[in-house]
């Protein structure tokens, strides 16, 4: 309730605040309260359908009584707890209050049989986002990712033993380098984890550090790198790689991570919104703060706490960082600008801004043989993925990423 609570009502990220929600609770116990509140925003829209198909009167969208019905229901209807088990568990959250109400409302709807459809409803607002930035077949595609547990996917430290890794793990490889597999358990428990072989990063943000290519003997700047998977691709590729983040919690994953792959980079705190003025760096990766949606799969969340103002001060953030990182990157360097996110202000609006403001640069086109099979490429040469790409592989994250060259 704390957790989902901090959620819908405060607009708070479920990573920041599980720790301290869940404060107290066993293991299991913590584990199963994170399941709850991901699956109650994974469904949020239509257990609230069902809810208000049960009462007289719609229950206010802040009380207690909806919030207990919903953790009862999602507990019932999709984890597969016993009715009677998941009513005990929601009925405490209610003592002293409408209890009669939340019983009667679960039974009603347990003993009709009550389902939730195969595909979740997004919410409103941001279906008529989405709509009006990509069009209808994207939001159907979005419900439809909504709806299936995405698939784990690993990068490769050494991208030639690929096939290698693929047969061992028993995972099928998309592009080299990459090895998918059905969404599993405990990953540390994966052949090739303690060796640092390989490490979990979804396809499509493991496409923005190879736009860079092989950077035997020169420099590359990480902005915004913590945890690391970019930047241990950069190291795997050969690159001198800088590690730069604002926050010190995430660098000490990136340094855990980095000794976990063997993998070497100077890792530094700071803002990217002020850089070194007197280091320069053969490119430059920006991958940057934003309102990531586009991993609305994995994190649900985003999909009721991220509002339009959020969206429109990260783009404010990207902008100020975007202009920081051109300044350190050297004559003939490239940048490459990247973000998990479905909103035009964080992607294609942000360049077309940059370019504007910065008549120096251009964008250096991405190729489609630098991208895996099924995704398409923009015309303007930057690369838009949405939910329906490669969705019959498993699908992708939403993301956006520019290649740009000084010159
Ligand atoms: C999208 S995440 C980075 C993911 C990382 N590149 C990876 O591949 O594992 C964005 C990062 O930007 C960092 N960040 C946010 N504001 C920042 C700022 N002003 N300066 C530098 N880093 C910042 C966050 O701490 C976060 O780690």
């Amino acid at each position: 309730m704390k957790l989902l609570d901090a959620v819908i009502r405060r607009g708070e990220s479920m990573d920041a605040v599980a720790a301290n929600a869940t404060r107290g609770l066993a293991p299991p116990d913590r584990a199963l309260a994170i399941a709850i509140s991901a699956e109650v925003c994974r469904h949020l829209v239509d257990l609230d359908a069902l809810i208000d198909s049960a009462t007289a009167q719609p229950l206010p969208a802040d009380v207690k009584a909806r919030m207990a019905l919903r953790i009862a229901l999602v507990q019932a209807l999709v984890l597969g707890t016993p009715p009677h088990a998941a009513i005990a568990t929601a009925l405490p959250l209610v003592s002293g209050g409408p209890r009669k109400l939340v019983h009667g409302v679960f039974g009603t709807l347990i003993r009709a049989e009550a389902k939730l459809p195969a595909m979740p409803t997004l919410p409103e607002d941001v279906a008529l986002r989405w709509t009006a930035a990509w069009g209808p077949a994207m939001v159907e595609g979005a419900s439809a990712a909504l709806a299936a547990a995405p698939p784990l996917d690993l990068t490769i430290k050494e991208p030639a033993r690929t096939a290698e890794w693929a047969e061992r793990l028993g995972g099928v490889s998309m592009i080299p380098g990459h090895v998918r597999l059905p969404r599993g358990g405990d990953v540390t428990r994966l052949g090739g984890f303690a060796e640092g072989a390989w490490w979990v990063q979804d396809l499509s943000a493991a496409l923005p550090a190879r736009l860079l290519g092989s950077g035997k003997g020169r420099t590359v700047l990480d902005i915004g790198a913590a945890p690391g998977g970019k930047t241990m691709q950069l190291a795997a590729a050969g690159w001198t790689v800088t590690g730069l983040d604002a926050s010190e919690r995430r660098l000490d994953r990136l340094s855990q991570n980095l000794a976990r792959t063997g993998l070497e980079a100077e890792c530094l705190r700071g803002d990217g919104r002020k850089l070194p003025d007197d280091r320069e760096w053969d490119a430059v990766l920006l991958d940057a703060p934003c309102s990531a949606t586009g991993i609305f799969r994995r994190h649900p969340d985003v999909l009721h706490r991220i509002m339009p103002r959020d969206i429109a001060n990260r783009a404010e953030l990207q902008a100020l960082m975007l202009d920081a990182a051109a300044g350190v990157v050297k004559a003939g360097g490239s940048l490459v600008f990247a973000t998990c996110s479905l909103e035009p202000e964080e992607g294609e609006g942000q360049i077309d801004a940059f370019l504007a403001r910065q008549p120096y640069w251009s964008i250096d086109p991405i190729r489609t043989d630098e991208v895996p099979a099924g995704v398409h490429v923009a015309e303007q040469g930057w690369l838009r993925i949405t939910p329906p790409d490669l969705a019959e592989a498993g699908g992708v994250d939403g993301f956006f990423m520019a290649r740009l060259r000084l010159g």
